[in-house]
């Protein structure tokens, strides 16, 4: 079974174009973020590019309004969402639009054994390390042992400190079959290289074959 793979945290036509081998792109709308976008800017790239991969939003503690106000600028395939569950739940059926719940791993216990109602599918990420500024694309990797054996209760993508380097390693730890990325395909904060964005598709990819 392939590997899926999202590349996070786009803010360029190159680095879109780098990621059409990838199963989905996505845009962070939270301002503190390097990689922050506006819904007008994400807007003119996807016009730009025909026939992108779909593209997912990535929302921090977002109100209604705040998504509201993305969605009334661009069109979105799915809802990236660092809150508590039900929130994210009823933005989801709000906007008609699936939902993925990103959660901060460090110990076994954090990880779900149900499904939260309303969710699609779960990120799994380290927590943020101390003094982060941000819940998320802190290049911050948690051990890949804590997900082997566990019978998540949704579709889930590994995500947090992986590169073209590590990928089809902490695949083959943590079980993953899909995974997510943003630092470890950029040349310095915030700006992607197409070169590690294809390098990171092709190793998530090659390590299919190897689970295969
Ligand atoms: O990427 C960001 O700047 C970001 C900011 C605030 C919340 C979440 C953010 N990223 C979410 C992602 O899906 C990242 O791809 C994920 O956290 C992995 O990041 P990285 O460790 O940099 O690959």
């Amino acid at each position: 079974m392939a590997v899926a793979v999202k590349i996070c945290g786009l803010s360029d036509a190159a680095g879109i174009e780098a990621a059409r081998g990838a199963d989905w792109i996505g845009f962070v709308f939270h301002p503190a973020s390097p990689r922050a976008v506006s819904p007008a800017q994400v807007r003119r790239l996807l016009d730009d590019a025909p026939g992108h991969p779909p593209a997912i939003g990535l929302f921090v503690r977002p109100d209604e309004a705040m998504v509201a106000e993305a969605l009334d600028t661009v069109r979105l395939d799915g809802l990236q969402l660092y809150t508590d569950a039900g929130t994210a739940a009823r933005l989801g059926h709000r906007f008609g639009l699936p939902v993925w719940l990103a959660l901060g791993v460090g110990a076994r216990a954090d990880l779900p054994q149900h499904a939260p109602p309303g969710i699609g599918r779960l990120l799994v990420e380290a927590k943020p390390p101390p003094g982060a500024r941000l819940p998320g694309g802190n290049a911050t990797a948690f051990d890949h042992r804590l997900t082997q054996g566990w019978a998540a209760p949704l579709p889930w993508l590994l995500a947090g400190g992986l590169t073209p380097g590590n990928v089809a390693g902490a695949i083959g730890e943590s079980g993953a079959e899909a995974v997510d990325v943003s630092s470890g395909v950029e040349h310095s904060p915030g700006r992607k290289d197409p070169g590690l964005i294809d390098a990171f598709i092709r190793a998530a990819r090659s390590a299919s074959v190897m689970r295969s």
